[in-house]
């Protein structure tokens, strides 16, 4: 599907990353707890500022569970940032029932050009988060640029339907056998780069993705060797690696041929039937 080019009034769709920074979420219900979770993935410090009587049960949870990863701060924010420390955080975001509150904060992270999302402004934010899907090192990210959240969760399902499951493993594979790569054949750009760059590009067009999550230590090495050494990509076949039967022919024997399997069993035995009377 060709999708027209639209230049302007859009965002700039990154990803972030977060590891070791420290971000603060100001608040501790419903919504806080969806960005904990959210941050959580991202490897980063987290700091929860709100008094425990106004922590939900998941935001509770989580605090419990990542001692380690998560701060959190018994109290409520009077609106002074230079107490909190707001200047130490690489990101913040408020989740509040109090909207001007939330305001103030965006204004002073404006003014000191610290990133910051709140839940309730959307035109004072920075960034949005947007509907997520995940599958190991895939992430998917759907927006609607602050126009229809609900809509962002209902494309997810679309898309969700769309993919084998098989995606997550392939690309992790992919990932470790590039290291690998470039270990045996090191350097930046130039015409190693080049080599390496149009054998991963052949590999990802000539396997599938059920095949290449199927690579494992030593099927990597003997790819390298008996492929990249030698400037073609084997099959995955010559490496012992057998495609299993799509997922998605599941769903079409039980909703297509099945019904029709059945339908013609039943019309034969009905003539036999009728010819015997
Ligand atoms: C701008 C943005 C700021 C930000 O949060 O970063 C924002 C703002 C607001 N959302 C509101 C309402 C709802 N938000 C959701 C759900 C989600 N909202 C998310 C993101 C965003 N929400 C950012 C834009 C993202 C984009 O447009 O793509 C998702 C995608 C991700 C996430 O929150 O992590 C997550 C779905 C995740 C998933 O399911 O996969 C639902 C549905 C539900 O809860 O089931 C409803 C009720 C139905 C509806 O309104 O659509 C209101 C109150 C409006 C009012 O008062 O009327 C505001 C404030 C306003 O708009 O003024
Ligand atoms: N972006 C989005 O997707 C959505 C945003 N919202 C908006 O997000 C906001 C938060 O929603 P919920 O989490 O559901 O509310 P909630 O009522 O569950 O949580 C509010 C939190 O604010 C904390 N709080 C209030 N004053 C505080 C202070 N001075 N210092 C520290 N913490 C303080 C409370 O302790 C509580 O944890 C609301 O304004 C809501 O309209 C609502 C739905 C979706």
């Amino acid at each position: 599907m060709d999708m027209p080019t639209q230049r302007g009034s859009g965002s700039l769709l990154v990803a972030w990353q977060l590891a070791g920074k420290n971000v603060l979420i100001v608040g501790g219900g419903e919504i806080a707890s969806q960005r904990v979770d959210s941050v959580l993935v991202t490897d980063a410090h987290i700091t929860v500022l709100t008094p425990s009587s106004g922590l939900n049960p998941r935001t509770q949870r989580f605090i419990a569970e990542y001692p380690t990863q998560i701060t959190h701060l018994d109290k409520k924010y009077d609106n002074n940032p230079a107490e909190l420390g707001l200047l130490n955080y690489d990101m913040v975001l408020t989740a509040l029932d109090d909207v001007e509150l939330s305001r103030s904060i965006c204004q002073y992270c404006r003014d000191h050009r610290i990133p910051v999302n709140a839940a309730d402004i959307p035109p004072l934010c920075d960034f949005y988060f947007g509907s997520q899907i995940r599958d190991g090192p895939l992430q998917i990210m759907i927006s609607t640029n602050g126009n229809g959240p609900k809509l962002a969760n209902l494309v997810k399902r679309k898309i969700v339907q769309s993919l084998s499951g098989n995606e997550g493993a392939a690309i992790q594979k992919v990932g470790a056998l590039r290291v690998i790569l470039k270990e045996r054949a090191p350097g930046v750009g130039g015409d190693n780069g080049k080599r390496r760059m149009a054998w991963m590009t052949k590999l990802c067009n000539e396997w599938d993705m059920d095949e290449l999550g199927k690579l494992d230590d030593d099927s990597m090495i003997k790819l390298l060797n008996e492929g990249w050494e030698k400037n073609h990509v084997p099959p995955p076949h010559a490496l012992g690696i057998k495609h299993s039967v799509e997922m998605t022919f599941y769903p079409m024997l039980v909703n297509s041929i099945l019904p029709s399997l059945i339908g013609f069993a039943v019309g034969v035995a009905s003539c036999v039937w009728l010819r015997k009377k």
